[in-house]
């Protein structure tokens, strides 16, 4: 069942944002590409103090510097564009990879649950987007964030080991700002982020039942909820902006206090004021080249705190992520489909869905030879759709075997690919009638598709709509019939071995049915087929009848 999952310990949301990124990605590009422009920062405040304290003696004697300057601010530019868009290109094939994933986990889930479409939605587009940041900025400006300040202050230490001991002193109270807002900015930022997925998954439902909601006079109560979940996205995105704005204010105080502080030490070294003995006498070209190295010194660690808020949004989407896809993954067992009518057997089987109390079917037995038609009755709810679906793995085994031609089913065997369903509701997608029949069989050509749909009584739509018919995915503009025959179209349309048709003359006056019923009989030839059905007639071309009783 999938549900939204209750809050992962930190240790392991910790191990989940490590396992986003795919080991195919690599992130040492943009990594060395930031670091790159930290030891170009360096050339850069080289090339300026050389150029000042060049001046005096004219432009010839300052152009190795103004060359080295225009080099390396060239340069930085570079690198930070590349790191730019290596960075996106590696969030790219991670987001990709995450929505793969997502989806292969979500299709393997038997239906039922408590999340709704819009929630599904939510967490493959946008939770699966918040990991775009982590991935691009976070995750690089961390890594530089260990040893771009360490090139920088060695740097420093070469020309003024004072002001790089000033530079380590002042980083204490900028990294406990950061330590500060970077907390105060995770709590903002996971309710921010939970009102968001609210709001995604409610609009996206409530745009899906629009023709219900519209029916039942509920549009003005939705319009509502909605508009108070946008204003709980909009208050609470004003509170992220408020922490990110105050953090940042507080970071680049203390990074401007440390500039101001080496300034003055410099300055004051340079002219023999200050007030105490110091054991270094700085020049005009050191003094210049410590202070523009002083901002340099905090560029990695702002640009990390400037990320934070990525990581942050990250963490919350992992944290919604399924548990299934960190869950170390197992050889998947080949499965085979059988290639001709198989036997089924079912022995003390039970099917008790997730959630519920009363199992739907239970100490349930039947046996099935290769190429015959088992009828199943029973009054409504006693189980006879789920019996179908245990055998195409849309419902849980939840105890007894199930075998197909002797093997286990899921053990080495499955039926999915080889049925042929009709089921209950069938799905219907936006595009043409064409499109629609051909979903069970997309190799199948023109002529097989008329054909199929001319069998399954399609015939009087066909000439006047055509194979081509406009059809909406809600079915619009079908009757309760069309789209059983629809259904019927598919399953008649695709090769298989096993039929599985659940109530397939449903809506249908006795005439249609009885043409109807002559078509099934011909299609089960050669097939082994269980036929869910209230219907005496469709039941009475069965080889074998069984009957499900309600449970209480
Ligand atoms: N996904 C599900 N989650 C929980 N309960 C379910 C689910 N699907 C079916 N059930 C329950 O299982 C029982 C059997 O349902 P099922 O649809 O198999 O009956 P049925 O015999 O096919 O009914 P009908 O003749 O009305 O189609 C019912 O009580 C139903 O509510």
């Amino acid at each position: 069942m999938y549900s939204i999952p209750t809050q992962p310990d930190p240790v392991s949301v910790v191990l989940r944002l490590k396992s986003i990124v795919p080991p195919t990605v690599r992130l040492w590009p943009p990594t060395v590409l930031l670091l790159g422009d930290t030891v170009a920062g360096i050339a850069f405040a080289g090339g300026l103090a050389g150029a000042v304290v060049h001046v005096p003696a004219g432009l010839s004697a300052m152009l190795p510097w103004l060359a080295l300057l225009v080099g390396a601010g060239c340069a930085r530019g570079v690198c930070a564009l590349l790191a730019a868009r290596v960075g996106a290109d590696a969030a790219r094939r991670t987001k990709r990879t995450l929505r793969a994933a997502l989806v292969t986990d979500l299709l393997a889930r038997a239906p039922g649950g408590h999340a709704t479409t819009g929630t599904l939605l939510a967490t493959c587009v946008d939770e699966v987007e918040a990991t775009d940041g982590y991935v691009a900025r976070f995750l690089p400006a961390r890594a530089t964030a260990g040893l771009a300040p360490l090139l920088v202050i060695a740097a420093a230490a070469l020309a003024s080991p004072i002001a790089a001991a000033i530079l380590v002193v002042t980083l204490i109270p900028f990294l406990a700002a950061m330590i500060l807002a970077g907390g105060a900015a995770a709590d903002e930022s996971r309710r921010q982020f939970g009102a968001m997925s609210r709001l995604s998954g409610l609009f996206a439902d409530r745009i899906r039942a629009l023709p219900i909601l519209l029916a039942f006079g509920g549009e003005q109560r939705e319009a509502e909820r909605l508009a108070r979940a946008s204003e709980e996205v909009a208050r609470r995105t004003m509170r992220v902006l408020r922490v990110a704005f105050l953090s940042s204010g507080a970071l680049e105080f203390f990074a401007a206090l440390s500039v101001a502080l080496v300034a003055v030490y410099a300055g004051f070294n340079v002219l023999g004021l200050l007030p105490f003995p110091v054991p270094e006498k700085l020049d005009l070209a050191r003094a210049f080249f410590v202070l523009a190295l002083a901002p340099e010194f905090y560029l990695p660690m702002r640009r990390l705190a400037a990320a934070y808020h990525d990581k942050q949004a990250a963490q919350t989407a992992v944290e919604r992520f399924p548990d299934a896809l960190f869950a170390p993954s197992t050889a998947p067992v080949a499965q085979r489909a059988p290639e001709t009518a198989p036997r089924i057997t079912l022995t003390d089987v039970a099917i008790a869905y997730a959630g519920t109390d009363t199992p739907a079917i239970r100490d349930f037995s039947l046996d099935i030879a290769p190429g015959t038609i088992v009828a199943v009755l029973g009054p409504s709810g006693s189980g006879k759709s789920s019996l179908l679906h245990l055998l195409l793995g849309l419902a849980p085994l939840s105890a007894g075997r199930v075998t197909v031609d002797g093997v286990a089913l899921g053990e080495g065997v499955t039926l999915a690919p080889a049925s042929a369903w009709v089921g209950q509701t069938p799905l219907i997608i936006t595009g043409t009638l064409r499109a629609n029949i051909a979903l069970a069989w997309p190799a199948a050509t023109a002529r097989e598709i008329e054909h199929a749909a001319r069998r399954a009584g399609l015939g009087p739509m066909l000439a006047v709509r055509g194979l081509d018919a406009p059809i909406d995915a809600r079915g619009g503009g079908l009757s309760g019939g069309e789209i059983r025959r629809i259904a019927l179209a598919r399953a008649l349309l695709k090769p298989s071995t096993v039929l599985l048709l659940d109530e397939p003359t449903a809506h249908l006056d006795p005439v249609a049915e009885a043409a109807l019923i002559e078509t099934i009989r011909t299609a089960c030839r050669g097939r082994t087929v269980i036929i869910a059905t209230h219907s005496a007639a469709l039941a009475a071309i069965a080889d074998r009848t069984v009957s499900l009783e309600p449970h209480a």
